[in-house]
């Protein structure tokens, strides 16, 4: 059994917790939210982020990152992509010694286009680095947490490293875990579903059914497909569970955080008020506009990420981002 430190208390470092205690492991989670951790510790719980959850009594929840890292053999991090550098500049001030870093979060920067496993070689230093592994797959924790059957993947460019996470997160009740080893293709499938996931909200607030629905899915798995062979992936990849896995769970969930913030703006709010009125990270706003710069950059063609963009950044009216992307030229599929 593995000690295993959790950065992020959220609705999914807290499923991914349970899991781990299930599975024997001794899980620190730390976060800076002290009531959260009180009520982790105390009530075994996470009311903040998923009201009704009865999490392991073997979960300990830390306040002092130093304490949390101690003594620790894996790191899990589940933060907003867009904290991601600053945390792992404060893991790194405070551990002392190497170990295996695993990343649960989702999304890609904007400006460098930098995957999460990027993120991690340039903020932690390279001594205490024991591999990296990325665990993504289909796996909202609202239904994790209810310890529902999910599968995902541990993806690693070291397939020793994945197979030893594999062994940690799987569980043969309810949590089946494969590898792969196409870090990119699995980084960039988890990151890109989610712009398709906000249109497949989008499209849905704005009163469209199962057809349009199934439509955006296909032509979306095409743009993922495209620019995430583009930046290296496999294309094989993008067929399984971190590519069209993940792009259906997210794209027809009521649970997936950018199908709601799609929802609100298909009925008409701005993207200020919409992420104003979400109390968890909608990851595919920010990966949107990576994705924006780098498809132009790499000269990939886009065509709905694109129009998500003009919705979310530009104003557009998705009305009118629907009629021009149905009266583009004809061609074959
Ligand atoms: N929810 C899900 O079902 C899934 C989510 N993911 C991915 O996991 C990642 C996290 O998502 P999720 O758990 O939903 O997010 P939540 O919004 O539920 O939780 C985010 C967590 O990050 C912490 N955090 C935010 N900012 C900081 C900061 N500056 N320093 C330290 N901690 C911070 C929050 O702490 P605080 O409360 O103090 O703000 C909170 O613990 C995302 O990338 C998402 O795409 C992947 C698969 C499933
Ligand atoms: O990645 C997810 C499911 O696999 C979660 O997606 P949301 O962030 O849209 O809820």
């Amino acid at each position: 059994m593995s000690t295993i430190t959790v950065i992020g208390a959220g609705s999914w470092g807290s499923a991914l917790s349970l899991i781990l205690a299930d599975n024997g492991h001794l899980v620190k989670v730390y976060d800076r939210d002290e009531e959260l951790l009180e009520d982790i510790n105390k009530n075994h719980t996470n009311s903040k982020y998923l009201p009704g959850s009865l999490l392991p009594e073997t979960i300990k929840g830390f306040n002092n990152l130093r304490d949390a890292l101690e003594n620790t053999d894996v790191i899990l991090t589940v933060v907003p992509t867009k904290v991601m550098r600053l945390v792992l500049n404060q893991i790194n001030q405070e551990l002392n010694h190497p170990a295996i870093f695993v990343n649960a979060s989702k999304g890609i920067e904007p400006k460098t286009f930098k995957r999460v496993s990027e993120i991690v070689s340039e903020e932690i230093e390279s001594k205490l680095i024991k591999g990296f592994v990325a665990l993504t797959g289909p796996s909202h924790a609202e239904e994790v947490i209810d310890r529902q059957l999910t599968l995902v993947t541990a993806a690693s460019d070291d397939v020793k490293c994945a197979t030893f996470i594999q062994g940690c997160f799987n569980n043969d009740e309810y949590f089946r875990v494969y590898t792969v080893n196409d870090l990119i293709g699995a980084e960039l499938g988890g990151s890109l579903k989610n712009i398709i996931a906000l249109a497949s909200g989008i499209i849905a607030g704005l009163g469209y059914g199962d057809n349009t629905r199934a439509a955006l899915i296909t032509r979306g798995l095409t743009e993922m497909r495209r620019l995430a062979v583009k930046a290296g992936a496999k294309e094989e990849t993008l067929f399984g569970l971190t590519g069209i896995g993940d792009l259906v769970v997210t794209a027809t969930s009521k649970h997936s955080r950018n199908f709601q913030a799609g929802y609100k703006i298909g009925n008409g709010k701005n993207l200020k008020e919409t992420l104003d009125s979400m109390t968890m990270v909608v990851e595919g706003v920010r990966s949107c506009e990576a994705a924006y710069e780098w498809a132009q950059k790499l000269n990939v063609e886009l065509p709905i990420t694109f129009a998500i963009y003009d919705i979310l950044f530009n104003y557009k009216n998705p009305k009118e981002s629907l009629k021009e992307l149905m009266s583009r030229n004809l061609k074959p599929e």
